[in-house]
């Protein structure tokens, strides 16, 4: 699982799941907008137009899938609840993973019931080059003991493991740089998939209000 709230999705997001799923040899990725993302602000455009963003992104891309659960539920959108539904579909044996960069990583200690995100599945960190800092005191004691090496060590239990991955193409792209660039009349080419630039263009999502 790869959430966010990809407002909008933009190469950044969608380069790290192609190489998170080489990189784990993951079956599927799923990508999943978040309808009511917890910890931020209402996002600039409806979850629905995010979820159609997300799908032109994706296009036929193997193994990446724009995954709707999340718009189905009511309220705040809580991984622990979608991991939850994920663990149900794919039984107790699968290997279950949360990915997340690192500027959402280092707030995970305040997201709703850490430990059971644990539970249900391994949280792999993939490094941002234009996010770095230490980590708080808080999420240190929740990770304790949890951090492996490996793909391998991680893939060798369902849940419960910490992995940070550095992956190919690390890219300093961010939805916020998106939207000031927008907001400002400036291009966005090759930062996100051009479907994604064309709809976002001719829809005039992102403009000052
Ligand atoms: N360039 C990137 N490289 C790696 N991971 C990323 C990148 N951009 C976003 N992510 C991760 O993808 C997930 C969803 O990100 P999100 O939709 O919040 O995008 P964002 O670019 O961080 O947005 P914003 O600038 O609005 O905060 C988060 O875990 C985030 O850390
Ligand atoms: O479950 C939580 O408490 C929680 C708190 C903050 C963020 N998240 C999820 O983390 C993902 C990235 O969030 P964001 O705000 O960085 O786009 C997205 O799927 C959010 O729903 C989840």
């Amino acid at each position: 699982m790869l959430g966010g709230t990809f407002d909008p999705v933009h190469l950044g997001h969608l380069r790290s799941a192609v190489e998170l799923r080489e990189a784990l040899a993951l079956d599927r990725v799923h990508m999943i907008p978040a309808a009511m993302p917890p910890l931020r602000g209402e996002p600039r455009v409806s979850p629905d137009e995010r979820l159609a963003l997300l799908r032109l992104g994706i296009g036929d891309t193997p193994g990446l899938l724009a995954d709707p659960r999340e718009l189905e539920r009511d309220g705040p959108s809580y991984s622990a609840d979608t991991l939850a539904s994920l663990r149900r579909e794919v039984g107790d044996e699968a290997r279950l993973v949360m990915a997340l960069g690192h500027d959402a990583f280092l707030r995970l200690a305040d997201w709703h019931e850490p430990e059971r995100l644990f539970a249900l599945a391994h949280v792999v960190v993939i490094d941002r080059p234009d996010h770095e800092a230490a980590l708080p005191a808080a999420l240190a004691r929740l990770l304790a003991g949890r951090e492996v090496e490996s793909g391998e060590a991680l893939m060798a239990a369902p849940a419960g493991k910490l992995l940070r991955l550095r992956l190919p193409s690390r890219m300093a792209i961010s939805a916020t740089e998106v939207r000031r660039r927008l907001a400002a009349g400036r291009s966005i080419r090759y930062l996100l998939p051009e479907a994604v630039e064309a709809r976002i263009l001719a829809r005039g999502l992102y403009r000052p209000r």
